[in-house]
């Protein structure tokens, strides 16, 4: 099974921390696309979804990840036996709204079916930790829900 990591950014650190994790699993195949550009008609089952997705206005969806959701939103397709993971970024000064971006698409993608696997991945921008530290720190996690849950990607 192929990975696709579909990243949602404002300001570039989710494309960054998609890029980052893409280059940790070099034996693994793994694809990078921009959820400005992807459209939810090319999902597809057999293929594990990563999502990385940042936080912006106020709780809300970066913009490069409003086309994916309002179009996901609009067709709602079935998802059931889609899987996927999700990272996402936020900034904890935020108090009320904290990381919130991702959990639209996360909410989206539960309502459709799909199963979330592993752990919800977080960096917090006011952490002293780097977005993609976390992302690395947190990868390894995941890619052990996987084996467990038999998924060979
Ligand atoms: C104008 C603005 C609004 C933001 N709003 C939120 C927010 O409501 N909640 C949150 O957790 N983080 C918020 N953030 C923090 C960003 O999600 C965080 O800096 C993230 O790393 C940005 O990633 P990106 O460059 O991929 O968009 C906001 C940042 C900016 C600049």
């Amino acid at each position: 099974m192929s990975i696709v990591i579909l990243y949602g950014t404002e300001s570039g650190n989710a494309e960054m921390v998609a890029g980052d994790l893409a280059d940790a699993m070099p034996d693994r195949e793994v694809t990078v696309e921009d959820m400005s550009v992807f459209e939810p008609e090319e999902l597809e089952e057999g293929t594990f979804y990563l999502f990385v997705c940042s936080t912006h206005g106020d709780g809300e969806l970066p913009s490069g990840a409003l086309p994916f959701w309002e179009e996901l939103d609009a067709i709602r397709p079935a998802l059931d036996g889609f899987r996927y993971g999700m990272f996402g970024m936020g900034d904890s000064t935020y108090s009320d709204t904290y990381s919130q971006g991702s959990e639209h698409i996360d909410r989206l993608m539960t309502e459709l079916g799909a199963q979330r696997v592993g752990e919800y991945g977080r960096h917090d921008a006011s952490s002293r930790q780097t977005a993609s530290d976390a992302a690395l720190a947190w990868l390894p996690g995941l890619l052990a829900a996987l084996e467990a849950a038999g998924i060979d990607a």
